[in-house]
Parts: structure tokens; sequence; C-alpha cells
């Protein structure tokens, strides 16, 4: 590996030139500028990952040098100090992308952690930027980790995706991040100066859903009490996102059919209809093509929303990408909740790299978050992660007792009998709380509740296995 290249700035020669003496002599290439000014001629010109800066400077001062830095190389890492701190300040200068601060004077010992960190942190962010050469604006994509070959082909998609004005419908499991991918076209497409209005069909009730889509005249229905410009009308000129659509009862799917050929929709109440310019992007988490086939779906809907299907991957499929979601994670819940913890053991790494991810990188997001609040500093060890993660198959059955009878006997009818019994005994322990239950099986809640369907296993009376 080169060398790594670190910018030293600050007015005050004798501490610029004690802090390069130090990191020169532990091995880095040291470059120094006497001011914001003079260090952001200096940063392309010597080509550095890390800038070491002090706050208090003529001319361009270290908050407003880290601003302009951040806004042309986001990739470059920073570290600040000053010879006081206030939560304000610390506050505004983690805000504006600053990677760590301390406070004058400081131990060099502390100094080379940060440095180190910073650096590793530095590699991840640029791996993954190298990796991503055929995307023209890595800016607007860069909330969306990933560096699997799955995710690389994402990132082709969005970006070829978001220049045609195509229906999109994305597939992917809760939390693979099919909201983040809705924004990312919308972003990089014509329509980005206009509104991404977001709406989740499952969460509104069904008699609403109409009037919440395409508006109402006052009077139109009790408690209309004013007209009302719906959400298609919000989104004129711009994206409207589409959530849960397979939850879409079916005399809407029929309206929103309607629109989408006549690009005109009709207010609850409205006698004449209007015009729209709206580009629609659905998405959903359960398998259309099996709603399509049991008649839960319009077919003739589902090929009007699927003219540019996308299929997001579990994060499970691709492990590759998980180091470096936990690190990012680490990294913005560091800064956000002011904590200062350092990283993860091998072992944890090697254990949330081989779990299952039910919950894909919303779970993993919220363990990190978890785990940093809960932390504080140093490093995360097994001993941090919650139970559940510790194991990548969790606690193991003993199978001892299990004997196989002398003349054999029937392995399927066994396993469905084994697992139609954890079923109800997990159904059972959560006070028949679906959620919760499908939590102790790792399962997902709609994945239990698809297994209690097909098996006809009822919670509390008599059971049958299908
Ligand atoms: N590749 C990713 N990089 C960074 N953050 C991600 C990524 N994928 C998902 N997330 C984060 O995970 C969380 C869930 O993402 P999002 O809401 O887009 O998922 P979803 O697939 O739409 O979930 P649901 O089906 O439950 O609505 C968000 O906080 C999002 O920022």
């Amino acid at each position: 590996m080169d060398t790594p290249r670190i910018l030293i700035a600050d007015d005050d020669k004798k501490t610029r030139d004690f802090v390069a003496a130090f990191l020169s002599y532990k091995g880095y290439q040291v470059f120094q500028a006497f001011d914001g000014q003079d260090a952001l001629q200096k940063i392309e010109l010597n080509d550095v990952q890390m800038v070491i800066t002090d706050i208090m400077m003529p001319r361009v001062n270290g908050l407003e040098f880290i601003k302009q830095l951040k806004s042309i190389r986001p990739d470059i890492v920073t570290i600040a100090y000053s010879a006081f701190a206030n939560f304000e300040m610390t506050a505004n200068l983690l805000k504006a992308g600053a990677f760590f601060y301390l406070e004058k004077p400081f131990n060099l010992d502390e100094l080379e952690t940060h440095v180190k960190r910073g650096l590793e942190h530095q590699a991840l962010q640029s791996k993954s930027f190298r990796s991503k050469p055929c995307i023209k604006n890595r800016a607007l994509l860069n909330n969306i980790i990933g560096e699997s070959e799955k995710m690389l082909s994402l990132f082709e998609m969005i970006e070829k995706v978001s220049s045609s004005d195509s229906t999109v419908l994305i597939q992917g499991e809760s939390g693979t991040g099919k909201e983040l991918v809705a924004r990312a076209i919308h972003d990089l497409s014509t329509r980005a100066q206009k509104n991404f209005v977001a709406v989740n069909c499952a969460a509104i009730p069904d008699d609403l859903l109409e009037s919440e889509l395409f508006g109402h005249v006052k009077g139109s229905f009790t408690g209309a009490v004013a007209t009302r410009i719906g959400r298609f009308e919000m989104a004129d000129k711009g994206t409207l996102f589409l959530d849960e659509i397979g939850d879409m009862k079916a005399n809407l799917q029929v309206k929103l059919l309607r629109v989408l050929q006549n690009k005109e929709l009709e207010p609850v109440g409205a006698s004449r209809p209007k015009k729209v310019d709206v580009r629609i992007i659905a998405a959903t988490n359960q398998n259309l093509d099996q709603l399509v086939v049991s008649k839960a779906f319009r077919e003739d809907l589902y090929y009007r929303l699927s003219v540019i299907p996308i299929m997001l991957p579990a994060l499970r499929e691709r492990d590759a990408d998980i180091a470096l979601l936990l690190n990012s994670f680490l990294d913005k819940f560091n800064r956000s909740k002011q904590r200062n913890v350092q990283g993860f053991d091998r072992d944890v790494m090697e254990v949330l790299s081989s779990y299952d991810w039910p919950g894909n990188v919303r779970e993993l997001e919220n363990l990190v978050e978890r785990m940093v609040i809960l932390k504080g500093s140093g490093i995360i060890s097994l001993n941090d992660l919650p139970e559940k993660y510790r194991g990548k198959r969790g606690p193991v059955m003993r199978t001892e007792q299990v004997n196989l009878p002398e003349s054999g006997f029937c392995l399927n009818s066994a396993v469905e009998e084994f697992e139609n019994r954890l079923i109800l005994q997990a159904l059972q322990r959560s006070g028949g709380n679906k959620k919760e239950a499908a939590e102790l099986l790792n399962l997902k809640r709609t994945t239990l509740i698809e297994k209690l369907k097909k098996k006809k296993l009822v919670f509390g009376e008599t059971h049958t296995a299908g």
C-alpha cells in the first residue's frame, strides 16, 4: 500500500511543525498549509487522503474550510482541533463532515489512533467510489452503501433508469432499501427539481386512500370540509413513489390503471378530469407474480407498473457489503450521537457477516445505532452483541434423544410435525402475537403468517398439518 498522505493546516507554525514531525516519524507523508485557503490549493496538488486542521485560522477558518472541502472532495477525511471546545462548535464541525474533533492540548498517541481509523474509513469509502466508475454522479448515489457485484449492477441500473420516464417496479424484502433506490432514481432524473412524493399504500386506510391519492372537492363526502389536492398532483412534474403497492384494493387498482393509461385523474367528487405529468415508481415486498396468479392483483396493472422491474437483493445474498455497512453506520452514529466507538472486534465482524439478516439493512442499521449508543467508546466485542446475533443459528436443539426406529419412519411428516410444534410453542410464548413469535423463530412476520395459512395451523385450537 502507498504511504498515506496527510495535510496539516494551522497558522501556528510551531504546532504545525510539531504534529508534522510526529506523523512523519510514524511513517506518513506529511504536507503543511498555513490556513484553509492555502490548504484547499494544496489538497489536489498533493493528492492527500486526510486533512488535520486547526479551527482558529485567518482568512478561511477551519469550519468554513471543512464545509468547502466536503462539497468538492467528500472522500477526504478531516480531523479538527482547537484550544477550546463547546457543544455547539463540536456539533457544527461534525455536521459539516469532520471525522473527529480533538481539544488542545491533545495527546499524540490519541491523535494517531484517530488518524489510523480515519484512514481506514477513507480507504473503504474510496474503494466504494472507485468501484463505481461508470456512475456519472456518485455523490447522489453516495448514501446507498454497497460494493458487491449485485450493488454495482444496481447502481448502473439506477443510472440507466433515471434517464427515462418509464414506470419502475422495485421488489425486495423489507429493509433492502427500496425507498432509498426510488429517491436515487428521482434525484438523478430530470425531475429532480420537482417533488418526490412517497405514499405507503398499506398505511392509509382503504376508504381514505383514493382521496389521498387523487384529492377531493369540498363536500364530496362527510369530512371533506375543503377541496384538497392529492399526492398525484403534489408530484406533478416530479415522481410519485407508491410503496406497498401489493396492498392496494381492487377498486383502487382500476382507478390507478386509468390514471397511468390516460395521464389524467379525477378527484373524488369532481366532474372533470385533470391532466397530470407524474413518473410512478412502485414498490412491494410481496411476491406480485403470486398475487396476480391468486387474482389479488390485476395483471394489466402489474404489466403497466413493471415496465422496468428492479429486484433488490437481500442482505444475506451480499455478505461482501456487511463490513462496509457496519463501518459506515458506525461512523454515521458516532457523529450524530456524539460517541467515539472505534470499531468492531474481528469475532464480531465474523459473526455478523454470517448472520442471516431477516430485517436486512434496516436491522443492521438499528443494531449499530443501539450498540454505538450503549457502548459510547472503545471497541465493540462479542459481549456487546445482543444474544440473538452471537451465533448464526442461535441456540441449537438437542438431537441426542431422537432415535430412528428399527422399521424406519416418514422423514417428511416428522419434520412437518416438528415445525408445527415449534411454531405453536412460539405463538404460545408470545401470547398469540405473530410478530414476536416470528422473531423467536427468526422468521419474517409475513413468512410465519404464510406458513400458518398453508399449514392451516390455528393457534389455541386443534391443528392439522396441511
Ligand atoms: N444500501 C443501503 N445503504 C445505506 N442505507 C441503506 C441501504 N439499504 C437500506 N438502507 C437503510 O435501511 C433503512 C430501510 O430502507 P428503506 O426504507 O429504503 O427500505 P425498504 O426496502 O423500502 O423497506 P420497507 O419494505 O420495509 O418499506 C433506511 O434507514 C435506509 O436508509
